[in-house]
């Protein structure tokens, strides 16, 4: 697994990206270390999706540096997104296939063939309960289909996994469940990358909370046991400079 110098698995430095004349990145620079969390707070039009489709490879930077785990996604996405797991805020599966089956085609076309014993190992690892996992997708919730998202990551073995407003449209119980499993992904090394407007769950999760405004992060927060983060502290700081920034 390739790393960079510094063992960081995500780097964004000095990352500037316009759409046009409109400057969306101005200046990001953030870093993810294996086993560690970092939500990505910001408000509407703050550049979270231009992120990560910059480091999915997707949109190119005008200027700056750009590592997933090593490679350049702008200049090798194929290798880049190997490294990746990208969980969006809707999960994409085939809804006429069941869970097993989807994890069994998606992972054959990363060039992985698990054993039914694996799948099902990982699909334990999620807390997907027993009797979903030969339903087919159409009937599932979102949570179910972020724990099957989660499972193949899991048997991806990936160094990065990224996830775009996970907790949108789950219930307090299924946040929390989720929060479990990524902290489970981000122990066994992973760098976890997350793109939410979620205080809260972002509080819940993350090692490091870093607050974007207009395409550059204008604060950074560490957990600080025990309580980890002060939210009403955050939730003023982070309306006032998203305000004033
Ligand atoms: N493909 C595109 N072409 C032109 N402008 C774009 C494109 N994608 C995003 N933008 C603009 O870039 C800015 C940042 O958008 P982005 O989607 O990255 O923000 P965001 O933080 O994810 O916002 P939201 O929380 O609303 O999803 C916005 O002003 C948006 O209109």
């Amino acid at each position: 697994m390739p790393l960079t110098a510094t063992g960081q698995r995500i780097i964004l430095s000095d990352v500037h990206l316009s759409y046009g004349s409109q400057p969306v990145l101005r200046g990001l620079t953030l870093h993810v270390e294996p086993g560690e969390i970092y939500a990505l707070l910001g408000g509407n039009g703050a550049g979270k999706s231009t992120t990560m489709s910059t480091l999915l490879g997707f949109t190119r930077p005008d200027s700056g540096t750009v590592l997933v785990a090593g490679h350049d996604p702008a200049a090798e996405p194929d290798r880049a997104r190997e490294q990746i797991a990208y969980v969006p805020e809707n999960v994409a599966l085939y809804e006429h296939l069941n869970a097993r089956e989807n994890a069994a085609y998606l992972l054959a076309l990363a060039g992985l063939q698990p054993g039914m014993q694996d799948i099902e190992g990982a699909f334990e690892a999620t807390g997907l309960q027993r009797e979903a996992w030969d339903k087919r997708l159409s009937g599932f919730s979102k949570g179910m289909r972020q724990k099957v998202a989660i499972a193949i990551a899991l048997l991806r073995e990936v160094p990065v996994l990224l996830l775009d407003e996970p907790s949108s449209g789950l219930d307090p119980r299924a946040t929390a469940d989720f929060n479990r499993l990524v902290h489970d992904v981000a122990r066994r090394g992973a760098a976890v990358l997350m793109v939410t407007h979620d205080l809260l769950s972002a509080a819940d999760i993350a090692d490091r909370i870093g607050f974007l405004d207009a395409g550059r992060i204008v604060d950074e927060a560490c957990a600080q046991p025990p309580e980890r983060f002060d939210v009403r502290a955050l939730h003023r700081k982070f309306t006032r400079e998203v305000a004033v920034a």
